[in-house]
């Protein structure tokens, strides 16, 4: 894993949340993008070499809703830069990790993403990322 590429933040309302961290860092966002595969919104600020990713669900049935009816609205995930997704799929397997989707989907940016089971990751969503 070669770095941290984004951290995903849980929103009820995207516009409001984009006033809110355009206010925190000093900066707009640089790009919006509905991802249909998994009924988001999202929007990127980009703070040095990683991002933030804000995300909004689009439907009732999106991972984001689900999250945002158990808990608050806050930190979702946090997303790894990989160079070979498959072989960091492999490789994480063999330690034991649960992987959510062994292939991978299209995600925001123009990025192919895995995700892991946070209850094999002490409770944290995790996300890898490999620029397409
Ligand atoms: C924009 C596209 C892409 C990108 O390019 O960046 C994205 O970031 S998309 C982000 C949204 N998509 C996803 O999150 C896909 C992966 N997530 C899932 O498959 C599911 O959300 C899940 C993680 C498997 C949980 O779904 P489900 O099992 O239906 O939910 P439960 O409510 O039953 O949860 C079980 C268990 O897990 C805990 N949980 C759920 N979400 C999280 C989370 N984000 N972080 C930490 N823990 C989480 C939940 O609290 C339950 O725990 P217990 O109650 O202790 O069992
Ligand atoms: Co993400």
């Amino acid at each position: 894993m070669r770095k941290i590429e984004h951290i995903g933040i849980a929103v009820k309302d995207l516009e409001q949340s984009n006033a809110l961290f355009a206010k925190l860092l000093g900066k707009n966002h640089f790009k919006t993008e509905e991802v249909d595969g998994e009924k988001v919104a999202t929007s990127f600020f980009q703070v040095g070499e990683t991002k933030v990713e804000l995300l909004q669900a689009t439907d009732n049935n999106s991972p984001i809703a689900k999250y945002l009816e158990k808990k608050s609205e806050g930190v979702h995930h946090i997303a790894f830069d990989v160079e070979d997704i498959l072989a960091e799929v492999e490789r994480l397997k063999t330690e034991g990790f649960e992987i959510l989707n062994e292939t991978p989907k299209l995600g925001a940016d123009n990025k192919l993403v895995v995700f892991l089971h946070p209850r094999s990751t002490n409770g944290v969503l995790i996300e890898l990322c490999q620029e397409i």
